[in-house]
Formats: structure tokens, sequence, C-alpha cells
């Protein structure tokens, strides 16, 4: 299921501030992921070439699995608005087909003279993190965000 639209503006957003969203991946997001990036690597695709890696089955690509963060980032913490500057990844361990990983975000920092925040990022399947890194994001403030109903004395819309 897709997360609900939130929108949060720098002013709504404190440290602390976290976000939850959970995924089972499937054998159909990953050979879609391969179709729309191109990346056929025989390891996500091929169960008998997977077989003869040190996971020996098929895992997830590394950059779908960080998607789930972008996921995040644009529909729930900030929400919808927000724009990507930067991102840090780690890939600790495999993501394999049929796993759920558990996407955490938690607001590290805030930068208010360039609207800024900085987001501690993990993906967990069970009590493993599989992906930890760093999101720096670009976060609209209210009144750049609705002019008009800031000039009427309104918050959102
Ligand atoms: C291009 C695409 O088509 C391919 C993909 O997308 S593949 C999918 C994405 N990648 C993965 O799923 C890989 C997940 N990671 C792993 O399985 C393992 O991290 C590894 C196999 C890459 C490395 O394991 P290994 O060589 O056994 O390393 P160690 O566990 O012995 O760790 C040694 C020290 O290195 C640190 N470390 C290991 N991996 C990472 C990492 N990804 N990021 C940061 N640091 C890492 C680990 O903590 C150890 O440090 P220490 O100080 O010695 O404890």
């Amino acid at each position: 299921m897709l997360p609900e639209l939130r929108v949060l503006y720098f002013e709504d957003l404190e440290v602390g501030l976290t976000e939850i969203l959970k995924k089972e991946i499937s054998s159909s997001d990953v050979v879609g992921f391969a179709e729309i990036t191109g990346d056929r690597n025989p390891i996500h695709l091929s169960e008998h070439f997977a077989a003869r890696t040190p996971f020996g089955t098929r895992i997830a690509h590394g950059l779908y699995t960080a998607g789930l963060i972008s996921a995040v980032l644009g529909t729930r913490l900030p929400g919808p608005g927000a724009v990507y500057i930067s991102q840090t990844l780690n890939f600790r361990a495999p993501v394999r087909i049929g796993d759920t990983v558990e996407v955490k975000v938690e607001v590290a920092e805030l930068i208010p003279e360039r609207r800024r925040a900085r987001l501690k990022c993990t993906c967990s399947v069970g009590d493993e993190v599989v992906l930890d890194g760093e999101a720096l994001v670009k976060v609209p403030k209210k009144e750049e965000a609705d002019p008009l109903a800031m000039r009427m004395g309104g918050g959102r819309a």
C-alpha cells in the first residue's frame, strides 16, 4: 500500500521527528527496477546465477532499497515539495526477495538559514540493519508553498 501524502513545512520540523514505512520486496519489484534502470545484473534476476554467489539467492538492487528512503522523504517526512540535495548510503547486508524492509527516517539537524534538514536513514530487515546513511533535503517554508493563504492569515490547505 502506498503511504498517504503528508506535507510538513520547515517550520513543522523538529529534531527527533521520525517516520517509518514498511515494504515487502517482491520479485516483480526487482524485475521492474531492473527494467526501468537497465541494471540487469543477474545477481538480482537469475536464481541460477545468484545461487553461486555468497548470498545464495537473488537479492534486491541496493538502489531499490535506497529508493524507499526517497519515498519516505517525498511523501511523509518532510513530504511533498521536499528537494533531495544529497544522500549517503552504506549497504550493510543483502535484502532478499520476500524480505520486509522497515525504513526509518529521523530528523537529525535543522539548518534554518538555508531551510535544510539532515535526516538519519536506516533500513532494517528484522533486527538487522541492511542499509544506513544520511539525507540532506531542502524543505519549503509555509509562505513559499502557499503565499496567498499566508497573506490571508491561513495555514496549510
Ligand atoms: C550494482 C548492483 O547491480 C549490485 C547491487 O545492488 S548488490 C545489492 C546491494 N548491496 C548489498 O546488498 C550488499 C550488502 N552488504 C553486504 O552483504 C556486506 O556488507 C558485504 C558483503 C558487502 C561486505 O561484507 P564483508 O566483506 O564480509 O565485510 P565484513 O562484514 O567483514 O566487514 C568488514 C568491515 O567493513 C565494514 N563494512 C562492511 N560492509 C560495509 C558497508 N556496506 N558499509 C560500511 N562499512 C561496511 C564492517 O563494518 C567492518 O568494519 P569493522 O570496523 O572491521 O567492524
